[in-house]
C-alpha cells in the first residue's frame, strides 16, 4: 500500500495511524473486488489495486482526492454524513452495474471513516450466482421429495379410513402421539392396519423428512437380527461386508424405527432393545465406537404380550418401556359400518386402478360383506375385492360374485356363535388361526386355477390380449395385471 506522504490526508488530522493501515495492505490488495476507504469527509484514504485497475486509474494519484473525483457517482461522503450503511446497492460504474456496500466506521458514536466494497466487477456475475443458487435450491427440493418417496412412508392419517367410534378415538390418540417422541406400541390382529398407523404417526411428526426404518422381527433369522439392528464394523465376522454396515437403529437417526412383530423378538435380544431404548446409544458388532442415534420407536404386534409375559417369553421391563403410548387397533368385524365404508372406498380405488369405473355393490353382496367375520381384517377385504373385480362381468358386484366362503356363509347363526366366542380371547384366536389357514388354502387353490385360466386363454387366442381378456370376461388392464402377478411374459 502506498501510504500517502505528501497529500492533504496527511496534513489533515487523520484518525488513522499509518501502521494501522499498512497492516491491512496485503490483505486488501489481494482482494479481487474493489475496496476504497475514505475519511469522514469523503477523502480517499485508501484504494486497492483491483479497483484502480477496474477504473483504469493510477493509484498513487488517487489518495487524498474527494471520492467523487475518483468515482463520479460515489456516495461514500453521503454515508459518512448519514452514518447509515448501504448494503448491496447497485451502482453504475463506468457503464458496468456493480454491487456495492458502503459501511460507516464509527468510534465513540462518530463516523471516522467509510469502508466501500465493490463486489464483483459486474452485476451480471451476481445474476449468474443467483441463478446458480436457484438451480441448486431447485435440485435440493427435488432430492428432498425423492428422499421422501424413497423413504416409502406411503400412508398419512388421511389414508386411514374408518368412521366408527373406535377408529375415530384411535386416530385422535395417534395424532396426539405425533407431537412427542415417546415409544408407541400398536397391537391388533394381522391386517388391521398397524403399519398404517405407524407410518401415519411418522408422517404427521417433525421427523417426516428423516427415515422411516421398518424391520420385521419375525422375518429375520435369529442370528442375523442383532447385526440388522445394530450394524457391524469391518471384519466383525466371516461373510461381513468389508466396509461394515450400519444397523437399523443407526439409519433411523432423527427418524422413526418401526419394529414390526415385536412379539417375535427373541428373548435374548430383548435386553439389548431395552438398553438402546433407554440410552439411545449402542456399538456396532465388532466396533468400539459408541454410536448415538436420536430415533423414535414404534413397535407393533399381533401377539398377546400379556400372555407372553406370563409364559416368560416376553420381558416385562421391555413391555413397560414400549407401552408408553398404547394403540390397540380393533379387528374389522368390530368396526360396524366401517366394513362397508372401507369396502366402498377400497373398491373405488381398486377399480380406478384397474380402469373399471362405476362399479357398484348390490344390497345382498353388502349384507354378505357386513356379516362376514374377516379373520384377515382389512388386508383380507382388499384381497376379496381384488379377486371379485378380476372376475366381474358387468358393473355390479352380486353376492354370488364374492368368494364362495363369504357368499355361502350361514351368517346369522355363526355370527351369534362368534359373538359368544368373542368373550373368550383364546378360543377366538384359535378360531381365527384355523380360519386363516383355511382362507390361505382356498386362496392358493384359487390363485393356481386363475393362473391356469389366464395361460389357457392366452394360448387359445394366440397371445392376443384383447381376445384373451374378452374370453376371460375381464378388462384388458386386468389381464395385464394378472399376467404381471403370475409372472407371465407380457
Ligand atoms: N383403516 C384402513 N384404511 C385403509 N386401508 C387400510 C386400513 N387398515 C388397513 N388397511 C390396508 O390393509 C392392508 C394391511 O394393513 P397393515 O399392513 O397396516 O396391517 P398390519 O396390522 O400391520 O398387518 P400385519 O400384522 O400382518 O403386519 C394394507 O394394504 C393397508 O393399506
Amino acid at each position: 500500500m502506498i501510504i500517502p506522504q505528501d497529500t492533504s490526508i496527511t496534513q489533515r488530522e487523520t484518525p488513522f495511524f499509518k501502521e494501522d493501515v499498512a497492516l491491512y495492505h496485503d490483505m486488501f490488495d489481494s482482494f479481487k473486488n474493489g475496496i476504497i476507504i475514505t475519511d469522514a469527509e469523503g477523502i480517499v484514504f485508501y484504494i486497492n489495486s483491483s479497483y484502480c485497475k477496474f477504473l483504469d486509474l493510477d493509484r498513487d494519484k488517487q489518495m487524498g482526492k474527494h471520492c467523487q473525483e475518483v468515482v463520479e457517482n460515489s456516495r461514500m461522503h453521503i454515508v459518512a454524513k448519514t452514518g447509515k450503511a448501504e448494503v448491496n446497492h447497485i451502482q453504475d460504474i463506468k457503464g458496468v452495474k456493480t454491487v456495492v456496500q458502503r459501511i460507516p466506521v464509527k468510534r465513540d458514536g462518530k463516523v471516522i471513516a467509510v469502508f466501500g466494497l465493490v463486489m464483483f466487477s459486474d452485476v451480471r456475475e451476481v445474476g449468474k450466482l443467483a441463478r446458480k443458487i436457484d438451480s441448486l435450491e431447485y435440485k435440493v427440493k427435488l432430492y428432498e421429495e425423492e428422499l421422501l418417496n424413497l423413504r416409502a412412508t406411503r400412508y398419512t392419517f388421511e389414508s386411514i379410513l374408518g368412521e366408527s367410534e373406535g377408529m375415530r378415538s384411535l386416530k385422535m390418540e395417534a395424532l396426539r402421539a405425533t407431537a412427542n417422541t415417546y415409544p408407541v406400541l400398536i397391537t391388533g390382529e394381522s391386517g388391521t392396519g398397524k403399519e398404517l398407523f405407524a407410518q401415519a404417526i411418522h408422517q404427521g411428526s417433525d421427523r417426516k423428512i428423516y427415515p422411516f426404518v421398518r424391520i420385521n422381527c419375525a422375518a429375520i433369522p435369529k442370528d442375523l437380527l442383532e447385526s440388522e439392528l445394530f450394524g457391524y464394523d469391518k471384519g466383525a465376522f466371516t461373510g461381513a461386508r468389508p466396509g461394515g454396515k450400519p444397523g437399523k437403529f443407526e439409519l433411523a437417526h432423527r427418524g422413526t424405527i418401526f419394529l414390526d412383530e415385536i412379539g417375535d423378538m427373541p428373548l435374548e435380544m430383548q435386553p439389548k432393545i431395552l438398553r438402546v431404548l433407554e440410552e439411545k446409544e449402542f456399538e456396532r458388532i465388532g466396533g468400539s465406537k459408541l454410536i448415538t442415534s436420536d430415533f423414535r420407536l414404534i413397535a407393533a404386534t399381533n401377539r398377546h404380550l400379556e400372555d407372553m409375559m406370563e409364559e416368560g417369553t416376553f420381558r416385562t421391563d421391555l413391555f413397560y418401556r414400549l407401552n408408553v403410548i398404547p394403540l390397540s387397533v380393533p379387528p374389522l368385524r368390530e368396526r360396524g359400518s366401517d366394513i362397508l365404508l372401507l369396502a366402498e372406498a377400497l373398491l373405488k380405488k381398486l377399480s380406478e386402478e384397474a380402469d373399471m369405473q362405476g362399479i357398484r355393490i348390490s344390497q345382498h353382496a353388502r349384507n354378505a360383506l357386513a356379516s362376514y367375520h374377516w379373520p384377515g381384517n382389512v388386508r383380507e377385504l382388499v384381497n376379496v375385492l381384488e379377486r371379485t373385480l378380476s372376475r366381474l362381468d358387468g358393473d355390479t358386484i352380486q353376492r354370488s360374485d364374492l368368494p364362495f366362503y363369504i357368499h355361502n356363509r350361514p351368517h346369522k347363526a355363526l355370527r351369534d356363535g362368534d359373538a359368544q366366542l368373542n368373550t373368550n380371547g383364546t378360543k377366538q384366536r384359535e378360531m381365527d388361526k384355523n380360519r386363516d389357514r383355511n382362507v390361505q388354502g382356498l386362496r392358493s387353490i384359487q390363485m393356481e386355477s386363475e393362473k391356469e385360466a389366464v395361460i389357457q386363454a392366452l394360448d387359445l387366442c394366440g397371445n392376443n390380449k384383447s381376445k384373451a381378456a374378452k374370453m376371460l370376461g375381464i378388462h384388458r388392464t386386468m389381464l395385464y395385471r394378472k399376467m404381471k402377478k403370475y409372472h407371465l411374459e407380457l
